[in-house]
């Protein structure tokens, strides 16, 4: 029997959770509750199943974790493809698990909104434990050896992979563990990788570990992490080259594309489910800045392919329109979508949208100067030399983008959201595209030639003055390389005009742009196209209104 609270009051199953009203007993029966859609399976034996049977442990217990991969957990159980569910851990913001996971008794809901404004709401139950990874460390070791463990997924974010700072030194405590073994780690990466020690002391089939970060090859960052842990260990005679070859060769770390625009929580989206009777729905910022809830809200369309390299088996995931499928594949798609159709629009949206004063990506959508950008940028400049994955269409994925998910006027996603870590995007946004441009042989696939991803990249430059296009100071989002790039730009104020040896230092920088913006072509024109954008207040919407108003300018080339 699970103990639940309502109201601050300690009651006992069947009675009602503190998501709200919700009686178990209405669950067991299959039936709706004013129209969610509830779990249609026996949670208890779930929970006591998962316990006995861990075959999904998730890190990374954010906003993307509970609109998607716990979804398609339900979605198992519903449909008898599994007994198990998914557990969680969070290694960083252990907050959310005491007020989105145990506060609520594991129980959440998901709200997808569609662009008539239907809002389908169901709750979600299949998160059956959910672990920090300070405190439960033998829970942890028990899930890691236990033999029916197929698969370790993370949504970290891509600060989550890093393990040095910028002159690729370790990080202090990364060095510390190293120094100390596994017995000792207390980094993100020092616990996950003594996790997969103990796995292969216990002689135990290897797993995979597989990042759904939208990050560029987010396997390859992934098995850096417990390589370079694995290697200082190797190194220090803390583990054998058996250990080393285990967690290296044996482990699979499985490339993937996730896709599914997961917005912070809305106010809105909080009325209506108070408005139904249910309790505890705030939004509230963690100590660490996730903004979080109850509840989760995110858009319909969603997609995940993941190479399928599983050596102890998989969820059946393929039966829910998850692509499993070659390494080659799941690369084409995932550059299809961080290159060229979703995210760098993405990032142009989130940089002019700080800049222009809009809070919501649906009102940028309204604003024909952006919807010329981001529609020339990805027609023009980007698809040209995008590859055809074969299993998705990227032109109608293109167009699904452009018409009808940026649009969606109820999916309250905001340009601030967009632009946290914008530092670590360009790279894989941008970078691909014009390496691509750089290495064609094509003669009509000049870098010179470009106006409009040069236009973002400049942008991002006005966005780092942190002043806004009426001339008003506004907050940057959270970026953990603001600091540096700062000293690389130097001080830049609003009418200053920069020359190109004055920005050298960072468009030539490998780091954030991914190839030097000068030996390619661009550097030249993004300076200019800064100087342009940084001429005075509303001077973002002036040169965004010449590049991209009805009428174009002739080309410069
Ligand atoms: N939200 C989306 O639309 C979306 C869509 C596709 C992919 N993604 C991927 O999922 C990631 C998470 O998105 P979200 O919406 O869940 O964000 P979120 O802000 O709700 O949660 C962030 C998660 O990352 C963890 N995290 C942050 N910094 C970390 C660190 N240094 N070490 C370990 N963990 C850390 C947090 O603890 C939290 O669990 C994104 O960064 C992106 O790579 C998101
Ligand atoms: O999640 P991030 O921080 O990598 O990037 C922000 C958005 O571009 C991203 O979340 C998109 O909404 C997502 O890629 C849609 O699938």
């Amino acid at each position: 029997m699970v103990s639940l609270y309502f109201y601050d009051k300690k009651i006992k199953l069947p009675e009602c959770t503190r998501l709200g009203n919700f009686n178990y007993k209405i669950f067991a029966q299959n039936l709706s509750w004013k129209g969610y859609r509830l779990p249609q399976y026996d949670i208890q034996a779930a929970r006591d199943y998962t316990k006995a049977h861990p075959v999904w442990l998730h890190f990374g217990a954010g906003n993307l974790f509970r609109a998607f991969p716990a979804v398609l957990a339900q979605r198992l159980l519903t449909a008898r493809l599994s007994r198990a569910g998914v557990i969680c851990c969070e290694g960083y913001d252990e907050e959310l698990i005491d007020r989105c996971y145990r506060s609520c008794d594991h129980l959440s809901i998901v709200a997808t909104v569609y662009p008539n404004g239907t809002v389908n709401k169901e709750v979600v139950a299949s998160v059956t434990e959910s672990l920090k990874i300070s405190e439960d460390e033998d829970r942890l070791r028990q899930i890691f050896t236990s033999p029916d463990l197929q698969m370790v997924s993370f949504t970290i974010t891509e600060k989550g992979y890093v393990l040095r700072d910028d002159q690729r030194h370790f990080l202090p405590a990364v060095g510390q563990d190293i120094l100390q073994g596994p017995q000792a780690a207390s980094t993100f990466a020092g616990r996950i990788t003594a996790l997969c020690l103990a796995r292969a002391r216990a002689g135990l089939a290897p797993v995979a570990l597989v990042s759904l970060d939208n990050c560029q090859n987010n396997s390859h960052l992934l098995r850096r992490m417990t390589t370079d842990l694995a290697g200082g260990w190797l190194e220090h005679g803390h583990i054998t080259q058996e250990d080393f070859d285990y967690i290296t060769k044996k482990l699979t770390y499985p490339l993937s594309m996730i896709d599914k625009i997961t917005p912070h929580p809305d106010e809105r989206v909080c009325a209506m489910l108070q408005e139904d009777g249910l309790s505890g729905m705030e939004i509230f910022t963690t100590s660490k800045s996730t903004v979080a809830a109850a509840y989760v809200n995110s858009e319909r369309p969603q997609h995940l392919l993941i190479e399928n390299d599983f050596p102890n088996g998989h969820p059946a995931f393929e039966q829910l329109g998850v692509i499993l499928t070659s390494r080659s594949i799941v690369e084409k798609s995932a550059r299809m979508k961080a290159c060229t159709c979703m995210n760098p629009m993405d990032t142009a949206l989130g940089l002019f949208g700080c800049l222009l004063g809009y809070t919501r990506i649906c009102d940028e959508m309204q604003d024909p100067d952006l919807v010329n950008l981001i529609t020339r940028m990805s027609e023009r400049e980007a698809m040209p030399l995008v590859t055809d994955p074969g299993v998705i269409d990227p032109f109608a994925f293109l167009h699904e983008v452009l018409g009808e998910r940026y649009p969606n006027p109820f999916l309250q996603d905001t340009p601030q959201r967009i632009a946290t870590d914008t530092s670590r995007k360009l790279a894989i946004r941008f970078g691909e595209t014009l390496k691509a441009y750089y290495n064609s042989p094509v003669p009509m696939h000049r870098a010179t030639h470009l106006t409009y991803i040069p236009l973002v990249l400049a942008c991002w430059l006005r966005y780092l003055v942190g002043v806004d296009d009426e001339g008003q100071p506004f907050q940057l989002s959270p970026d953990a390389r603001i600091g540096n790039v700062h000293k690389l730009l130097g001080e830049v104020r609003l009418g200053d005009q920069v020359t190109e040896e004055r920005l050298y230092p960072l468009l030539s920088s490998t780091m954030y742009f991914g190839i030097n913006l000068f030996e390619v072509g661009v550097g030249e024109r993004v300076v200019a196209l800064f100087n342009e954008l940084n001429r005075g207040p509303h001077a973002v919407r002036e040169t965004l209104h010449k590049y991209c108003g009805e009428k174009e300018p002739e080309p410069a080339w």
